[in-house]
């Protein structure tokens, strides 16, 4: 017997949850593939709902410390989502962090690709059978049903496994901008002091949408004009866009969806930094979680905005890259603008992940720290 089964023998009473850890560009992402409880609700926001409201312990378990840690991402499948019922989507998945449920994740959604290719398990994915696959290209399809809608996911495939050397690509829902060069002003008492040091009060950002609301502005503007890589600490970029995003976030105008009131909230600061051969991006979302990828959802938001600015044209593409894929060359993501449509720009985001391990997680009944904990560092 190995010490995973003598461990659950011991705790026979013990809910186990099992998960597939894996990496994209280094930003984890944790795949809930058995023991998450059924959620009520006939649609996948409806479901959604549920799991915020009924099931968040095992959220705050899987995602914070001692089982994961303050930058800790998750994705729990979901068999059956209206969707998938009429015939439009393959599986549904629900995107998870250190504060809640998130509408979009592109990184999440490479991992997935590879690991929705790989699993054979019809427990897990009842509908992995049916998938196509083009002989001609190599690659399988996969229709993911996200918060935010029907993500198209295309993964090299040979002998029914994922390909580790090629990228998994997908498009996105349509994406859009709200607003360009908008003149946010800081109040004197939420002035950073970079911004103070500038003795600016103003802060001109973009909003754009791409699956998640964004607001996307240069380093230059919060005070750093040495750009994201330049001597300031990730402190500072933290303290400033978290100020951004709490002037920000009650401008409910700004983040208007057409069709769905949960996707209307504003999800995190990007700090982009463009760069000759691509953009170079800081992501804050969430609770201002630190994405490692250069943010799938945000190549959207931003090949949209570039669009809309005429620096990019339909097919063409950029390169997008985050602090830690900078370091490594071809491990950032690509954008590019593939279709126009009434509801928004289509963008294919390309990128590669891989797996880092396995694991069964438990809660011992007498645990006093069912739902984990994290630390935060005064700023
Ligand atoms: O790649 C993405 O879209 C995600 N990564 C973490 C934050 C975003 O949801």
């Amino acid at each position: 017997m190995d010490v995973f089964e003598t461990l659950l023998e011991l705790n026979p009473a013990t809910h186990t949850i099992k998960v597939v850890d894996m990496h994209t560009s280094g930003e984890p992402t944790r795949i809930v593939v058995k023991g998450f409880p059924e959620l009520e609700g006939t649609t996948l926001l409806e479901k959604r709902r549920c799991a915020r409201e009924k099931h968040d312990r095992i959220r705050q378990s899987l995602m914070r410390e001692p089982r994961g840690h303050g930058e800790m991402y998750g994705a729990i499948l979901i068999a059956e989502t209206e969707l998938t019922r009429s015939g439009d989507a393959d599986i549904g998945v629900l995107f998870c962090h250190n504060e809640g449920y998130s509408t979009m994740c592109g990184h999440a959604t490479i991992a997935l690709g590879r690991f929705l290719i790989d699993t054979h398990d019809l427990d897990i994915f009842p509908r992995r059978d049916t998938l196509q696959h083009d002989e001609e290209t190599g690659l399988t399809m996969l229709r993911l049903h996200a918060p935010c809608g029907v993500v198209h996911v295309s993964v090299y495939t040979e002998d029914g496994h994922s390909d580790a050397t090629r990228p998994v690509s997908f498009l996105g829902v349509p994406s859009f901008v709200t607003a360009r060069d908008l003149e946010v002003e800081i109040p004197v008492a939420a002035r950073w002091p970079r911004l103070r040091d500038a003795q600016r009060s103003c802060v001109k950002v973009d909003i754009s949408y791409g699956g998640a609301f964004y607001a996307l502005v240069s380093a230059e503007e919060l005070g750093f004009p040495d750009g994201v890589r330049g001597p300031a600490t990730l402190a500072e970029f933290d303290q400033a866009t978290a100020a951004l995003k709490r002037i920000l976030s009650p401008q409910k105008e700004l983040f208007k969806h057409p069709t769905e009131p949960d996707l209307e909230y504003l999800y995190s600061v990007m700090v982009v930094e463009r760069r000759p051969t691509g953009e170079l991006g800081l992501c804050f979302f969430a609770d201002q979680q630190i994405d490692r990828s250069p943010t799938g959802s945000c190549v959207m938001a931003r090949v949209a905005l570039a669009v809309e600015q005429g620096r990019l044209e339909m097919g063409q593409g950029c390169d997008y890259e985050s602090v830690v894929s900078v370091l490594n060359e071809g491990n950032g993501f690509r954008g590019t603008a593939v279709g126009l449509r009434p509801e928004g720009l289509v963008v294919k985001v390309e990128g590669r992940a891989f797996y880092t391990g396995a694991a069964s997680f438990i809660v011992e009944e007498h645990d006093p720290l069912p739902t984990g904990f994290t630390i935060a560092l005064p700023s």
